[in-house]
């Protein structure tokens, strides 16, 4: 019993100290999810640097994180002077950068939100890997792909895991926190008290395709695709049933637009590669010509509807 006592100790002590340990996060992506969570973590007291390869997308980030931290600042603070001071200040901590190895140097957490793609994630992990300090936490924010695989790119299983945000990052209360079977209870522990400084509620996840949410909710929109292919029914009806007879806040097309279709596209092709037999990932005619137009949804200004730009 004193032998587990002070196993408890030790374990509690490092990650304690891992946790405290996380004040300078680099996250990887600045689209929808990267900017997010860049922008929340900048809000809570941490030095962020955010990355992208494409340097447009990170001037579009830039823009998407001022609107939203004016609307979270407004919500917060019915002070003026107040306001103002918490955004100066959240984005005094927030610094960009095109070059994700160099970012990483003096990074305590890395969370990685970019391309749903297995290999692109794997390779970016390994050049990181190299360069990350030893204590340095590698999180990927995946919906769809398993993290062991992607973890397999690096020499730190154990200071890996899945942190899974939703969207919009700023708004959505949750956080699944996902671990493989090698991730330390050190690491695991440092990322639940690193997402609760960020101000979310955290739920503990094996490494099981779509985590928990994506499992359920990723099926519901192959129905509704279905369901409209099939000729049953029209988007709009669909999205307008769903809100006001199951009570979401938006119907599955309009969802899918925000995710974007580009997105969604690379999940359903990822889990009929994994699974080819499986009619439920069978590919879907609609989607793949919108994404073949560019059309993927709200962020290029059409997909299932038309948006204003
Ligand atoms: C067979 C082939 C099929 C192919 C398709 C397959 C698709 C597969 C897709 C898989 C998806 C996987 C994605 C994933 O991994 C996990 C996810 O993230 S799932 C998405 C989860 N998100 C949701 O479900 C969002 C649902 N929507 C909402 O909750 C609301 O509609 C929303 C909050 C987005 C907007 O609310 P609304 O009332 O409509 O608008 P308002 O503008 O009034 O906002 C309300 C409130 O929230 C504040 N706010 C909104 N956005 C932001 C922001 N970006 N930043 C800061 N604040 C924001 C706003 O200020 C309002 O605040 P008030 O205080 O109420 O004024
Ligand atoms: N869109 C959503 O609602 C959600 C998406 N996710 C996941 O988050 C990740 C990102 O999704 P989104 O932000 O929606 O995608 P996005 O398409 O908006 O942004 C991805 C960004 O990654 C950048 N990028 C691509 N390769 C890169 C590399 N090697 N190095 C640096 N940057 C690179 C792109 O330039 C782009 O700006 C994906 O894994 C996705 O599955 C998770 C939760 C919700």
């Amino acid at each position: 019993m004193a032998f587990f006592n002070q196993l408890t100790r030790r374990s509690l002590s490092q990650s304690a100290a891992m946790s405290a340990a996380i004040k300078n996060v680099t996250v990887i992506g600045s689209g929808l999810m990267g900017a997010g969570i860049a922008q929340v973590a900048a809000q809570t007291g941490h030095t962020v640097t955010m990355v992208d390869i494409d340097g447009e997308a990170v001037k579009k980030a830039e823009k998407r994180i001022g609107d939203s931290i004016h609307r979270v600042a407004k919500k917060k603070f019915a002070d003026g002077d107040e306001a103002n001071k918490f955004i100066s200040e959240a984005l005094g901590r927030l610094s960009t950068s095109t070059d994700a190895v160099s970012s990483v140097t003096a990074s305590d957490l890395v969370v990685e939100a970019i391309v749903e793609n297995l290999d692109v994630k794997k390779k970016l992990f390994a050049q990181l890997d190299a360069a990350a300090p030893q204590h340095t936490i590698f999180a990927s924010n995946t919906s769809s792909l398993p993290i062991g695989k992607i973890a397999e790119a690096t020499n730190r299983k154990d200071r890996f895991g899945g942190l899974h945000f939703f969207n919009p990052v700023p708004v959505m209360k949750l956080l699944e926190v996902v671990r493989i079977p090698e991730t330390s209870q050190a690491t695991y522990d440092a990322m639940v008290a690193w997402g609760k400084t960020m101000g979310k509620v955290t739920v503990a996840c094996k490494d099981t395709p779509g985590f928990i949410v994506n499992r359920l909710l990723v099926p519901y929109m192959f129905e509704a695709v279905r369901m409209v292919e099939r000729g049953d029914a029209s988007p709009r009806d669909v999205d307008t049933a769903m809100k006001l007879g199951a009570g979401y806040p938006m119907g599955p097309f309009e969802l899918m637009d925000y995710v974007g279709l580009d997105t969604g596209k690379f999940i359903v092709d990822g889990w009929a590669k994994a699974d080819p037999d499986n009619p439920l990932f069978k590919s879907s005619e609609l989607v793949n010509k919108l994404v073949s137009e560019g059309k993927f949804g709200v962020k290029s200004g059409e997909g299932i509807y038309k948006y204003k730009k």
